[in-house]
């Protein structure tokens, strides 16, 4: 299969991109391709059906390329003997100066992985170095993990999880740490019945107060059940793509942008806090390269409103460092970077690298699902949620404190996973289940 690699600067610079000035309407976007919803199952109810042709149009990668330029890039990271060390090791040296210069070496050879314990935190001070300190600098000490596995996780399952083993979960996850557990939608149940249990899930949950349950509604009727069920936070979603928001909530960018306008006042008037998605922040399945400015004016919409939280989400997983980079700066250039957060699936295997530099670039809210549930059935090869674990286990690795209990992360993790009989979505879930030292060490 050929893949031509269109460097980013030119799908964001064409014609049909329009500029933050101009409101956006169904017209300006490019293909925007209504997507018929007639007979649509409940899974066609919140991802678009996706043709043959853009199946391998945009996940296979034709269309859009992960790179603002493609080049051969030398393989200096290939394994090689010691005495070929490249030249680029005594930076690396530099980089994991003092105690944890061994893992220099051991990047060389992967079997010391397998037989030596190591830590994976550190703590940005002892890590000296100019160039280290030049690294970290730009971190955040503190980073706040919002699980989404109860709702974004479980809305994508076959089956239909039981609301005991539901309320189990998110008593798990509120145990771990994890301050905010997303807990449930308030939607229609046509077109998502594996949450149609949300009233008992929230009523259930009514009197636990370790952690914050926000839960999703995507107009007023969700917003007045959600809150009649007991829901002290809400969640509104809408789209950077009108294809995607035609096929999700069946309705343009705009009429979602209205609707919400009212989720917004009515929020405001009982003093509840309110966070706004804005998905395909990359991509779309349909349109393919989402250019970041249309992502920068959903999101300044949202803000305006009031949602004191912007979510942007890689809804698909396409995204690296190379297109988020962009995205990230049109938002930041209008929305404070302090109330924006941001959602990766890791189809790519992309995520924990889109992580950190979005924590380079100063965000400090991070959305993952245990066990890196979810999925995107109708877009093929798409995958869940970056794994909560793993995004643990990397903060933890870099001195960022998360107040989560990676130990009993693992214990959600494993219940969750026992419960739909597969394996964990996380490598690191793996990984630490099949070595013997505690967790807590690690
Ligand atoms: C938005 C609607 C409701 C419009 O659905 P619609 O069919 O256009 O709406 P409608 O107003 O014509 O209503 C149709 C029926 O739904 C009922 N209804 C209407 N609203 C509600 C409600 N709130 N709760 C319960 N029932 C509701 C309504 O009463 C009516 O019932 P009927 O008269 O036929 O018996 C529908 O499209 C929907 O529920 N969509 C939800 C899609 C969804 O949940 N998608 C997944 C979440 S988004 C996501 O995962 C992305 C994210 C956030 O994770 C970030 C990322 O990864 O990028």
């Amino acid at each position: 299969m050929s893949h031509s690699f269109v460097p980013v600067s030119l799908l964001m610079s064409g014609p049909m991109m329009p500029t933050l000035e101009e409101p956006l309407d169904g017209e300006k976007f490019p293909c925007s391709s209504f997507i018929g919803r007639p007979q649509r199952s409940a899974f066609d109810a919140f991802w678009p059906r996706v043709s043959e042709t853009v199946d391998h149009h945009f996940i296979e990668g034709q269309q859009c390329s992960s790179s603002n330029s493609f080049q051969e890039v030398p393989a200096a990271w290939r394994r090689q003997p010691r005495s070929k060390l490249p030249a680029d090791a005594s930076i690396l040296r530099r980089f994991f100066s003092r105690r944890n210069h061994k893992v220099v070496d051991n990047l060389y050879d992967s079997h010391h992985f397998h037989f030596h314990r190591y830590s994976s935190s550190s703590n940005h001070v002892e890590m000296g170095g100019d160039l280290a300190q030049k690294f970290f600098r730009g971190l955040p000490s503190y980073v706040k993990v919002v699980e989404v596995g109860p709702r974004d996780g479980l809305q994508n399952e076959n089956s239909i999880v039981p609301t005991a083993v539901k309320l189990k979960l998110i008593q798990l996850l509120a145990a771990s740490g994890l301050a905010v557990v997303e807990a449930t939608s308030f939607v229609s149940p046509k077109w998502v019945p594996q949450l149609a249990d949300a009233k008992d899930v929230m009523k259930a949950i009514q009197n636990v107060h370790v952690a914050r349950f926000p839960v999703l509604t995507p107009n007023i009727k969700g917003f007045e059940a959600a809150v009649a069920a007991g829901a002290k936070e809400v969640a509104v979603f809408a789209s950077a793509s009108e294809s995607f928001s035609m096929s999700n909530i069946n309705c343009s960018i705009a009429d979602s942008l209205a609707r919400y306008q009212d989720v917004a006042l009515a929020a405001k008037n009982l003093a509840i806090p309110i966070r706004g998605y804005v998905s395909c922040v990359v991509g779309c399945p349909v349109e393919g390269a989402v250019p970041p400015s249309k992502v920068a004016y959903v999101a300044k919409e949202l803000y305006d409103m009031g949602c004191s939280e912007i979510s942007l989400g890689d809804t698909i997983g396409v995204g690296t460092p190379g297109t988020v980079i962009p995205m990230l700066e049109a938002v930041i250039s209008i929305v404070p970077v302090e109330n924006l957060a941001v959602h990766f699936h890791d189809t790519y295997g992309q995520s924990l690298s889109n992580i950190l530099v979005s924590l380079q670039m100063g965000i400090s809210t991070v959305d993952s699902a245990i066990a890196g549930l979810g999925g995107c059935p109708y877009a093929k090869g798409a995958s869940g949620n970056v794994a909560t674990e793993d995004v643990v286990y990397m903060l933890n690795g870099l001195g960022i404190k998360t107040n989560v209990d990676l130990n009993k992360l693992m214990l959600a993790g494993d219940f969750i996973c026992k419960h739909l009989g597969r394996q964990s979505g996380s490598k690191t879930a793996i990984a630490l289940s099949r070595i013997t030292a505690p967790v807590s060490k690690l």
